[in-house]
Order: C-alpha cells, then sequence, then structure tokens
C-alpha cells in the first residue's frame, strides 16, 4: 500500500463516505445547509451543499489535504519551483496573469519584465489589425484570421473566442484549424480571401506534425492565389518558445510572439497563444480574462481550505474518485457560449491527472484522473441525463450558468435557469418507490401495474453536484472560471502526488505515429510490426479493403 492510502485519515474518509445519510436527509436535518456549504469569491458563487459531506467529512477532506503539505506545494508551484519534476520545468502559467509589479523569478530571472513585453507587442499587432493598419500584400485590411495549432495551442484559443463571441470588434471572423485531415483545412480556405487572411501558426515546440504540415499547406493555398514569397510576412505570424526553428521555417523574426518553457501547452491560453482571443475582442478584454485569473490565483494561494474554491471542488472530486469510485465527472454549462468549456475541461483534466505513477515512481493504488465530459444544457438533458439520474454508475455534476443573459428574450432565460436548477435538485433528491406510486394514483391501472411502474420510475437520488454561477459571463468571469478549474485539477495532483505536468502518454503516441508515417510514405519493410499493424499499413497502401 502507498503512505497515502494506508494513512488514518483515508480509512477514516472511507467509513464515513460508507456511512453518510442520503442527501435528502442532510438538507432535512440542517437548513442553513445552502449558506454554510457555499464561497463567493471572484465574481462566482459555488454552491457545493448538494454533495454527499457533512461536517465529519469536509474536516478530513482538508486534514487529507494539510497531510500532503497541499499549502507548501500551492507556494512552490507560484513562487517558480520546478515542480514538473520528469521535465525539469518551472509552472508558471499564473505569471502570465501576474501585475507588472510583481517579481517571479524562474530559473534565477525575473520573468515578469518579459510577460509584460509580450504584452506591449500583442497590443500593437492586435490594434493595427483591428484598425485596419496591418495590410495584406494588395493593400487590403485584413479581413479573416485563420488560426492553426492543436492541444493545447488551440483548444484554449478556441473556446474562449466562442465564449466571449458577445464581445468580437465588428470586421473580423476566426477560423480554427487543429486536425491534420486535409479536410479541415480545405473546408476553412474555400470561404477565404487570400488577400484579405492572417494566418496565425500557434505552436510551443514549433516542431508538431499537425500544425506544421497545416501551416505548410495554408502557405502553399497563399502562393498558390496571388502572394509571393516576399508577402508571406504581411500574411503569417506565429507564437512559439522556439524561435529559430521559426524563422528556419520562414516566418519573419518580427512575427514571432514568445512564449516559454514554463508555460504548459494546456495553461498557455494566457500567453501570446490567446494572440486569436486577443484579435477577437481586443486586448482590454484579453487583459481582463487575465485580471479574472488574477484574482483567482490570489484566491487559490490565500484562502483557507474550507473558503478555497478549487481546494474544496479538487477535494470533492477525490471524495468521489476514491471513496465513492466515480470513474467520471461530468461538466454540464447552461450557456450557450460556453458548450465548449466541457472539452477544454477535458484536456486540462485528463491530460494533467491521467497518471499511474506518484512522483517518486511509486504505482498509484488508488484511482486517478477521471473522465471529464459533458456538453450544452438544456440538450443534453433529453439524451444523457437520463443515465445520471437512472444509471449505475456514479457520475458527479458541475453545473455552470450565469445569472443573467447576453441575449435575455421572452421566457428563455427563465427556463433555462428552472432546467438548470431543477436538475441538481432531481439528481439530489431523486424519486422514492412511495413517490412513483403516489403519481400513479389517480390512473386507472391494476395496483400490480401500478407497482410495476412505480419501481422503474425510482430514482436513487443522492447523486452529487456543484452549481457555480456568475453575475454574467464577460472576460473577467471566464477567467476566473478557468482558473479555477485549472486550480483544482492541480489540488487533485497533489494529492495524489502525481506530476500534473508532463505527458508522456501523448508522446509515445507522436513517436509511433512518426514511425508508421516513414514505412507509409517510403514504402518500406512493416513486416517486423505486429500482424495488425502491418496489416492495416498494407491496406492503406493498396487504398481498398
Ligand atoms: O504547441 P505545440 O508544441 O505544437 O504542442 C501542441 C500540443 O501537443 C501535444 O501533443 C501536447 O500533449 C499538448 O499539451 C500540446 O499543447
Amino acid at each position: 500500500m502507498t503512505h497515502l492510502t494506508q494513512s488514518n485519515t483515508w480509512q477514516q474518509l472511507s467509513q464515513n463516505a460508507a456511512a453518510l445519510p442520503h442527501m435528502r436527509d442532510l438538507f432535512a436535518q440542517n437548513p442553513s445547509r445552502f449558506e454554510q456549504l457555499s464561497v463567493k469569491d471572484c465574481g462566482l458563487l459555488l454552491d457545493y451543499s448538494k454533495n454527499r459531506v457533512n461536517d465529519e467529512t469536509l474536516t478530513l477532506l482538508f486534514k487529507l489535504a494539510e497531510e500532503v503539505n497541499l499549502s507548501d506545494k500551492i507556494a512552490a508551484m507560484f513562487n517558480g519551483d520546478i515542480i514538473n519534476n520528469t521535465e525539469g520545468r518551472a509552472v508558471l502559467h499564473t505569471a502570465l496573469r501576474s501585475k507588472p509589479e510583481q517579481v517571479i523569478m524562474a530559473e534565477g530571472c525575473d520573468i515578469v519584465p518579459e510577460v509584460q513585453q509580450t504584452l506591449a507587442k500583442m497590443t500593437q499587432f492586435v490594434e493595427s489589425v483591428q484598425q485596419g493598419h496591418w495590410k495584406g500584400h494588395t493593400g487590403k485590411a485584413i479581413t479573416d484570421i485563420v488560426s492553426i495549432g492543436i492541444g493545447g495551442s488551440f483548444l484554449g484559443p478556441k473556446i474562449v473566442s466562442q465564449a466571449l463571441r458577445p464581445y468580437w470588434v465588428k470586421g473580423l471572423n476566426c477560423h480554427f484549424v487543429a486536425n491534420v485531415d486535409a479536410s479541415s483545412i480545405c473546408e476553412k480556405l474555400k470561404l477565404l480571401d487570400a488577400e484579405t487572411t492572417l494566418f496565425v501558426m500557434s505552436s510551443k515546440s514549433f516542431g508538431t506534425q499537425e500544425t506544421l504540415t497545416n501551416t505548410l499547406s495554408a502557405k502553399d493555398w497563399f502562393l498558390a492565389n496571388g502572394g509571393s514569397q516576399a508577402d508571406v510576412a504581411k500574411h503569417f505570424v506565429a507564437v512559439t518558445s522556439n524561435v529559430v526553428k521559426a524563422t528556419d521555417f520562414g516566418i519573419d523574426a518580427s512575427n514571432i510572439f514568445p512564449m516559454w518553457d514554463w508555460v504548459g501547452g494546456r495553461y498557455s491560453l494566457w500567453s501570446a497563444i490567446g494572440l486569436p482571443i486577443a484579435l477577437l475582442v481586443g486586448m482590454d478584454n484579453f487583459k481582463q480574462l487575465l485580471d479574472g485569473a488574477h484574482q483567482m490565483d490570489n484566491h487559490f494561494a490565500n484562502a483557507p481550505f474550507e473558503q478555497n474554491m478549487p481546494v474544496i471542488m479538487g477535494m470533492l472530486s477525490v471524495l468521489y474518485g476514491n471513496f465513492h469510485h466515480a470513474q467520471s465527472h461530468v461538466v454540464l454549462t447552461y450557456d450557450h457560449y460556453l458548450r465548449g468549456l466541457p472539452a477544454y475541461f477535458q484536456q486540462l483534466d485528463m491530460e494533467s491527472n491521467g497518471k499511474s505513477v506518484m512522483l517518486d515512481g511509486t504505482e498509484v493504488d488508488f484511482s486517478t484522473g477521471p473522465v471529464i465530459w459533458g456538453g450544452e444544457g438544456t440538450n443534453g438533458q433529453h439524451a444523457y441525463h437520463q443515465l445520471l439520474h437512472q444509471g449505475t454508475a456514479l457520475i458527479p455534476a458541475d453545473f455552470i450558468m450565469p445569472l443573467q443573459s447576453h441575449n435575455p428574450l421572452g421566457e428563455h432565460h427563465n427556463q433555462l435557469a428552472s432546467n438548470c436548477f431543477g436538475q441538481t435538485q432531481a439528481l439530489m433528491q431523486g424519486r422514492t418507490f412511495d413517490e412513483a406510486l403516489a403519481e400513479l394514483s389517480g390512473k386507472h391501472l391494476p395496483d400490480s401495474e401500478k407497482a410495476l411502474i412505480s419501481k422503474h420510475k425510482v430514482m436513487t437520488g443522492n447523486k452529487p453536484s456543484n452549481t457555480l454561477l456568475m453575475d454574467k459571463l464577460t472576460p473577467s468571469t471566464l477567467g476566473s472560471l478557468i482558473a479555477l478549474y485549472e486550480h483544482r485539477t492541480f489540488v487533485q495532483g497533489a494529492i495524489w502526488q502525481i506530476n500534473s505536468f508532463d505527458q508522456w502518454g501523448v508522446e509515445l503516441g507522436k513517436l509511433l505515429g512518426n514511425d508508421v508515417l516513414d514505412r507509409i510514405g517510403a514504402e518500406n519493410d512493416a513486416s517486423e510490426l505486429d500482424s495488425s499493424s502491418n496489416a492495416l499499413i498494407n491496406l492503406y497502401r493498396q487504398g481498398q479493403i
């Protein structure tokens, strides 16, 4: 057994989880449960009262957090210690949203000045594109941005841009290309005019196959549609930490926006990787986004655990994964603009906490990161919510909703809100057999039929959920919300003592993919591969099954 699962607190949590009354009873016993189990800060309200916790559970969860020195680990991240031990890197995405007067050291250097210089370079560029001063090769202003990147260099910019749609400036549109499937870029390019299109190529490493291939195809398209080699500088910019590779590739040195090793891909939207966001919503709004995240950083670093939203949410996730055998976690956004957020949190959490060994190499004997999935309310209610209510798996849920709509229209928002709150209530209280039977009392059915139907209508309830509310979806509240989930992910990783900041599983996939590509392209012998891989390669070469 690992020292974690051996600990008294772990054992006590296990006993507490098994003995806890139904949430219905917990609510009935304590009319102040909402007041006691909700926190408001950084423009967000977290209601975690509909969780399987009593005072003892929370005390034990915070005790566990103290026993693994969570406070010290939080401080180590903010201080720039090398907490990504397998890659020898600091983890300082929080520095990207710091204030200019702060001093933050990474490997002996204050990094705040370079962060500020990059923001200033972004401001200059964004203003010149938005105001039409940046001209394409025929002298026309830019109307369309094509953002090319993948993973962290794609999802953050795409989902935040989508979320901030009400803040877009007039006259600029953005298209996101990630997939190496040519259909993706071809469908986008069909709609565009090379004279007024600007490509933003985002790759921290400048070595990602999909991004390089898509960028080369974009360049070919540009050259085939009236642009010359000398015009490329007016239509291609790059964001990368590998300036040498970018200039070798042909990107003009003045068109390169830097980022750094101490920013992980899935934590990078706050850096110049967020350039497409800034182009769409303007630098003031981009800085509001950073400011919202900065507020959450301060909250995470300073609030006591009992009031600390990321700590509470992270510990609840530990509770369900390790003591209630939950294997997935659903994120339900009751806001059209936030429809992409579940996918973003999926990458954030699953790439960070999908690990099986602890920092010291010990194999874990407990579950780590759950499967994160989800979608847009109310759509999911007419589909997979059935399984949330009556399936056999326990799936904790997060409901996220702004109180005010960007598009107030008739009864829409009242209905949206009632659905959101109604779902959390139904999950929590469920429906007993007697309640189901009572609902059928007016029906002319034999008693045996009523009993049978009632059995099918029983919902055990006691299904946990968090509800996160904000006044309105703004750049600042969105920044706080995303930073909340980043830190929630950190908290889980800290309890499990895993490295939440590397991704060796993804790296192996890349390596083997390249090896197969060599064999497919050059018609090299693949016979020493396993029979399945060999056969698939041969079928691909034949082009028919
Ligand atoms: O930004 P890049 O270097 O092109 O990397 C893009 C993505 O590639 C990977 O496979 C990583 O798992 C992601 O975390 C990263 O964001």
